[in-house]
């Protein structure tokens, strides 16, 4: 019987629709091949799966770099439709990141974190573009030098604190360093201490964080695959309007916390801080193109961006004490040499301290918190690199974990050891001698850290100087003060890290005694001192 009888449907359009079904998928798949034999090499993707399927949850960047091995130092993988390229080499990284930082600046698209959550407010999450550009200009000119000299006093003062709190409780010390950091951030960013880690600002911040963590989960929401759905009417899409909805209250808590700086700005003379330099920029340049939202989210920045990063680190920096007791025994005599028993280090003795901070570059490099190189770059326009061709909107992955174990750059990359940054040794490797690079490794296309744990090119971490400075009064004054020694019996596994955005080390036991009663006596008379200062930051609640 003909089926226009049957069904009151025209044939035509029945063979038609059938059409349309068979060959849109095949299309796609055609259109995909065509991209996916012009990119680097990688593992084999499944159509519209991608290699989902065969990336590993667990410690992704070690399967990464394994794959590096296989497929090359930059290779493809597929997540869904989305190709992203993975660089897993300091020079191939530097080339597309700072050199061709014209076209790789940008970030992924993120609709829901970046767009419906933060309303393009977000620093990190931020397109590469005029606004953008702005709001790292302002970054910035809180952050020159003179400004950063600004910040010590705050850091020198939190950091004997941190002496004094590890003389108490020394089994804490995890939870002291998030402190410590926590509280330098906000004497820093706003002017004010903390003095616990259950402080109200604190607790809305660490939740902020985990909430920005759930959202950006891939395959979680379709608005990322189907963007057009973030213009859903809100009461159609409740999912946004919550999304929405946490994202306002959340910039209303920065936006009042630089108000507070402001008020106080106005009215008494306060201590210097990120919050002040930039209302005083904004004071005398009040056309400044930016949103109240969008300015506070810079001060905010240094909290999301600054704190786990910063305390992680010092975290792997026990670990690489306890598991080398004799950069431990080299760090204390440069430290006993230059700083003697009767004070603790501060930062006029930078200059003299070189193994000191060496080791705080071997710790970035050993074990890179950032350690997928944090939000991948994307690439604005279409491009070429060798025989390939890299579409506009490719994600760039850095692995810094197969970067920094390169043992090209850095020769048995497991050992923790620090004189791989001393100056005498940057120098040799910046002259790039081909008989000492097996001894000394290759010249790293950073030239200034000799690493690359802090990014690259126009992303690169602005905050990189600001760590530096944080990470060299602690760890100098913990070394200083205390033995970090192993627990008898305790085996410690140096690969066993947290998973995530940012990881650090698992739990491990090990005893943080004061050198000497010589010793205790000064942390503590310098912890007393420290409250004279930490007087001029007003507590937070
Ligand atoms: C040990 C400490 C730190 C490490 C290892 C670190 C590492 C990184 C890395 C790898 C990136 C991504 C760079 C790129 O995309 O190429 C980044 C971005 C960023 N960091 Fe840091 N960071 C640290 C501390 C800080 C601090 C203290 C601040 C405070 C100002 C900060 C602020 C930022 C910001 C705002 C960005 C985003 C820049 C952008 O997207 O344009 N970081 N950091």
């Amino acid at each position: 019987m003909p089926l226009v009888e049957v069904s009151g449907v025209n044939p035509s359009y029945f063979v038609y629709s059938l059409f349309v079904i068979l060959v849109t998928p095949l299309l796609v798949v055609l259109h995909d091949f065509l991209i996916w034999r012009r990119l680097p090499p990688g593992p084999t993707p499944l159509p519209f799966i991608g290699n989902k399927h065969q990336i590993q949850r667990s410690r992704p960047w070690i399967q990464f770099e394994e794959w590096s091995h296989k497929y090359g130092p930059i290779f493809t993988i597929w997540i869904g439709r989305q190709p992203q390229l993975v660089v897993n080499d300091a020079e191939i990284a530097s080339e597309l990141l700072e050199k061709r930082s014209a076209i790789f600046s940008t970030r992924p698209r993120m609709v829901v974190l970046s767009e419906i959550f933060w309303n393009d407010a977000g620093l990190i999450v931020s397109p590469y573009n005029k606004r953008l550009v702005l709001r790292r200009k302002l970054l910035h000119q809180a952050l020159t030098s003179k400004a950063l000299d600004s910040y010590k006093t705050g850091q020198t003062a939190e950091a004997s604190r941190l002496c004094g709190n590890l003389l108490r409780r020394p089994e804490d010390w995890e939870k002291l360093f998030e402190w410590f950091v926590a509280s330098s951030t906000f004497c820093i960013a706003y002017g004010h201490r903390i003095d616990s880690l259950d402080a109200n600002v604190v607790r809305v911040k660490v939740a902020l964080m985990k909430y920005v963590g759930s959202l950006n989960v891939p395959g979680k929401y379709f608005a990322e695959t189907f963007p057009i759905l973030k213009y859903m009417p809100d009461f159609l899409a409740p999912w946004k309007r919550e999304i929405k909805e946490n994202g306002k209250r959340f910039i209303e808590a920065n936006v009042q916390l630089l108000e507070t700086v402001a008020k106080e700005l106005a009215q008494k003379d306060v201590s210097p801080s990120l919050s002040r330099h930039i209302i005083e920029l904004r004071d005398s340049q009040p056309d400044l193109p930016i949103s109240p939202a969008a300015f506070a989210m810079i001060p905010a920045a240094l909290f999301g961006a600054g704190t786990d990063t910063t305390a992680s680190t010092l975290c792997s920096f026990l670990l690489a004490l306890v598991t080398h007791p004799s950069v431990q025994r080299t760090a204390q005599a440069e430290l006993d040499a230059v700083v003697g028993p009767s004070r603790s280090p501060t930062f006029a003795d930078y200059p003299a301290l070189p193994y000191t901070r060496a080791l705080i570059h071997e710790v970035l490099r050993w074990r890179p918190v950032s350690v997928l190189g944090g939000i991948p770059h994307a690439s604005t326009a279409p491009t070429s690199f060798g025989p390939w061709h890299i579409p506009r909107g490719t994600p760039v992955i850095g692995n810094l974990w197969a970067i920094n174990s390169n043992a090209t750059y850095y020769p048995d990359p497991q050992r923790f050891d620090p004189t791989r940054f001393l100056p005498e040794t940057m120098e040799l490797r910046r002259a790039d001698d081909p008989k000492m690079r097996a001894e000394l490794g290759k010249r790293h296309p950073s030239t200034a850290y000799g690493h690359a744990s802090f990014g690259w090119g126009r992303r690169v971490c602005p905050g990189a100087e600001l760590a530096l400075n944080t990470l060299f009064i602690a760890v100098a004054k913990v070394l200083w003060g205390f033995n970090i020694l192993p627990r008898e019996g305790q085996s410690y596994d140096i690969m066993a890290y947290t998973e995530g955005f940012n990881i650090r080390p698992r739990r491990f036991e090990c005893d943080v005694k004061v050198r000497s009663e010589r010793h205790r006596e000064v942390l503590m008379a310098e912890e007393q001192e420290a409250w004279n200062v930490l007087q001029r930051f007003p507590a937070f609640e």
